[in-house]
């Protein structure tokens, strides 16, 4: 057994890991980063960017599909080229791949291991049985994985997780969703615009990570118009049947429907690399999850030369988050005993669905638990049905409840669903971080017709209800029709 000694360890070479590797290497120590699968990134392989990739194929289907509404008229049949769609796909995929792997090249080989990495004491990690690290503080990186219930394993090949469909070579003609959540709505949605025939099974009536009551009621609502989707499915019977899977479900009428389907897509869930490290042999606290407790700040763990850092620290599973929880992990391994709290910026996710689905700050749940009964926040709401730019490019569907602290008047939080989600909740985010109040947020400059517009209208309606602003004058023709 191969025996050695380092400042820091890093267990994955994610995002998370690769941040942490940067921020370690920046204060002079001798780092070794452990990786057991193939460089690359969850991100890049498997992630964010092959999904994007699908749904960028799905809005040109799309786009060409609503052209009528315009008056303008492809005469012919929209025809969708399965195979070149999955082409592109690992392409563009396999590119964006590649520029990870010109970063973790440039990293010295004496600092990267191959094979998987287990405690065997809180300093010493073995690594496939073939070598031992000794090492003054260990950052734990692993990401996480799909996690779907394991009575499933017996429809084989026909039961894929996300990490299967971007190897698909064509498209299927129908697939099975189950999980509507980011996932599950990202590749279900974008399946279904690429002409695959697709039914989505939640379970416990929730949507994407979407916490305000009606801004979920309004994103099934619309979903539902394009596509099987029960929130609350009861499926009595899954089976695998030859090349095909038999599910038997009620459907939203409360009679019994029977469909068959080339695949069923696990997609309820991701579950953190931490179950096979051996935590069991460290004296580290465990939530009731498994996941290491760590502080947001510093990332550390209660031990305290442990640290732990992306999808692994179970926080919020998103890359921004796995790059800056992991260059906090980094810097304080590096500098270990002498740590330092790091950035944490206001909570921002965004669901690729379309419309989009996004979240800013507090998320209504979170406030509701905050603040408990004391009316001590309200909110204020837009709907993009009317909205003028929206309406003007046909995309007026949506709903924006933005929340703010009475008496202060400080803007909490939004949910929303609503076209360019992604970038009004990139400005709402960047309010929330200014610590901005809702009045503060109004005498920024708008723009006339901008989807933006929107959220000014929401804005005004949350001050009027913070009893911090006049009521809002229906139509409000100073700021242009269609506000
Ligand atoms: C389909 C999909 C779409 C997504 N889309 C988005 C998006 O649009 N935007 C967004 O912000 N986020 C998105 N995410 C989430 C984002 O991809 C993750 O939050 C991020 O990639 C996590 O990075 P990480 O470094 O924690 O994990 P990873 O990149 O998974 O790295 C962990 C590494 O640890 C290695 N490892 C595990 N165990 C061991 C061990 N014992 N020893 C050695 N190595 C080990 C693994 O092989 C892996 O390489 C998406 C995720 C999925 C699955
Ligand atoms: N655009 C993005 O930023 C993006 C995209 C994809 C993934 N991600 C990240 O990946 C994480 C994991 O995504 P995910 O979609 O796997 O998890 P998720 O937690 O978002 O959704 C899982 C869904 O599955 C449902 N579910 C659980 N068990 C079920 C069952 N037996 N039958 C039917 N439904 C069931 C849950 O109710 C939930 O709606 C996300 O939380 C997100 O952080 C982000």
């Amino acid at each position: 057994m191969k025996q050695s000694q380092v400042d820091v360890v890093i267990i994955g070479s994610g995002t998370a890991g690769l941040a942490a590797y940067r921020g370690a290497k920046a204060h002079g120590k001798s780092v070794k980063m452990i990786e057991a699968g193939p460089y690359g990134t969850t991100c890049a392989r498997v992630g964010c960017m092959p999904s994007k990739l699908l749904i960028a194929a799905a809005d040109s289907a799309h786009q060409l599909a609503r052209a009528p509404g315009f008056g303008v008229h492809i005469d012919g049949e929209i025809r969708i080229d399965g195979k070149a769609v999955m082409d592109r796909l690992k392409r563009e995929r396999d590119r964006f791949v590649g520029f990870v792997l010109e970063s973790v090249d440039s990293i010295p080989a004496e600092d990267r291991i191959e094979g998987r990495a287990r405690f065997v004491d809180a300093h010493i990690l073995e690594i496939d049985g073939h070598s031992r690290l000794e090492a003054e503080s260990i950052i734990i990186a692993t990401g996480s994985r799909p996690a779907y219930p394991s009575e499933w394993d017996e429809l084989g090949d026909r039961l894929l997780v996300n990490d299967d469909v971007f190897d698909w070579d064509d498209l299927p003609e129908s697939v099975a969703v189950f999980g509507p959540g980011v996932i599950g709505l990202e590749l279900g949605q974008a399946l279904h615009r690429l002409g695959v025939k697709v039914w989505m099974f939640g379970m416990g009536g929730q949507l994407g990570p979407l916490t305000d009551p009606r801004v979920m009621d309004y994103a099934s609502r619309t979903l539902q118009q394009e596509f099987f989707l029960d929130a609350d499915a009861k499926v009595t019977r899954m089976e695998r049947q030859g090349d095909g899977v038999e599910i038997d479900f009620r459907n939203t009428d409360g009679g019994t429907e029977h469909i068959r389907v080339d695949y069923v897509i696990a997609a309820t869930g991701r579950r953190p690399n931490v179950d096979n490290l051996g935590l069991d042999q460290l004296a580290i606290l465990l939530d009731d999850r498994g996941v290491p407790e760590a502080d947001a700040y510093t990332m550390q763990t209660s031990l305290p030369h442990v640290f732990v850092a992306g999808d692994a620290s179970n926080q919020l599973p998103l890359l921004h988050e796995a790059a800056d929880q992991g260059r906090i992990a980094g810097y304080n391994a590096g500098r270990f005993p002498d740590i330092r709290a790091g950035l944490r910026r206001s909570k921002l996710s965004v669901v690729f669905s379309d419309p989009q689905i996004a979240m800013v700050g507090a998320g209504y749940r979170e406030l509701e638990k905050r603040y408990g009964s004391c009316d001590c926040f309200t909110t204020g709401e837009v709907s993009f049905e009317d909205q003028g730019r929206s309406r003007v490019m046909l995309r007026n569907q949506g709903l924006l409840r933005v929340y703010g602290e009475q008496g202060t008047g400080l803007f909490l939080g939004a949910e929303m669903m609503g076209p360019d989600a992604e970038h009004l909740a990139h400005l709402l985010a960047w309010a929330h971080q200014q610590r901005m109040t809702v009045a503060q947020m109004l005498d920024m400059p708008f723009y006339h017709p901008v989807i933006e517009e929107g959220i000014r209208t929401a804005l005004r309606d949350l001050n009027d209800r913070l009893h911090l602003g006049p009521k809002i004058v229906d139509r409000c023709m100073e700021c242009g029709v269609g506000d």
